[in-house]
């Protein structure tokens, strides 16, 4: 079966952690879709599960019921050299850590998955997304020498040079300011406005989520919940309804 309206598309996608006698319910059979040139934001209570269905869905790691496919390529019957490749060509990702290679420059970070796939950079997106992302004067530093926003918007500029089909962002704000924040949340909102880029992205804050065309909600495992075009005030309300009725 092949399927092509969505860029991702999980169904029935369960996962527990611990023995049977303690078994935590990190996803209890969550279906989802995550639409092309769309920003999703997924917001949830600490423990709800918005880590492991991220995971899930983006190949790195695996739910123990259910199915995912990245375009239409059914991520849950691939090997695990094939996932790595998929991972790798297919996807971005942006994580609150950062993860940038301490030992290369901002420049050799941005390319290194060109590096890792053995292909030559591709000058012109590289480019453009260094213009984008404002780094164009700090190519030749070690993330050391950069603030926190810098080395985020590099991570950014690293998950989007391949042009992945879609990228991961796993609290990508958490460990900004806020005035940091807004800049790689409009950026990101940008690459899905003017480059179709589909972004999926997990926070906290009401106020990244506005960002997004969409919220989706996960309590206990479940998707319990979604508003499209987002603010800050309505999420906000929705979070506090949950808390309110114990949805
Ligand atoms: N490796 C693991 N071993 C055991 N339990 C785990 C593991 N990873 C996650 N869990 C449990 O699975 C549930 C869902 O965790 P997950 O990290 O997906 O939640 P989350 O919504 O991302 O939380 P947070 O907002 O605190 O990051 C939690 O109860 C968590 O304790």
């Amino acid at each position: 079966m092949t399927q092509t309206t969505a860029a991702v598309r999980a169904t029935g996608l369960a996962k527990h952690y611990g023995p049977a006698e303690a078994r935590v319910v990190a996803l209890a059979g969550v279906d989802v879709e995550f639409r092309r040139a769309e920003f999703t934001a997924i917001m949830g209570p600490s423990g709800s599960g918005k880590s492991t269905l991220m995971h899930c869905v983006a190949g790195l790691d695996r739910a123990d019921e259910g199915t995912v496919w990245i375009g239409d390529t059914e991520v849950t019957g691939l090997r695990d050299d094939a996932l790595t490749g998929l991972r790798r060509d297919r996807v971005g990702f942006v994580f609150q850590a950062f993860n940038l290679l301490p030992t290369l420059t901002a420049l050799e970070n941005i390319t290194l998955p060109f590096d890792l796939a053995g292909r030559r950079p591709d000058h012109a997106t590289v480019d453009n997304v260094i213009t984008a992302l404002d780094l164009r004067n700090r190519l030749h530093h070690r993330p050391s020498q950069l603030s926190g926003g810098q080395q985020q918007r590099v991570a950014c500029a690293r998950a989007l040079v391949t042009r992945p089909e879609v990228v991961f962002a796993d609290e990508p704000t958490g460990a900004l300011d806020s005035a940091a924040s807004d800049e790689l949340l409009g950026f990101l909102r940008r690459s899905v406005d003017d480059l179709g880029q589909t972004v999926v992205m997990v926070t906290h804050e009401p106020s990244a989520a506005a960002f997004a065309d969409r919220v989706l909600f996960l309590k206990d495992g479940l998707l319990v919940d979604e508003v499209t075009a987002p603010t800050a005030g309505r999420v906000l309300e929705r979070m506090k309804s949950f808390e309110r009725t114990g949805a």
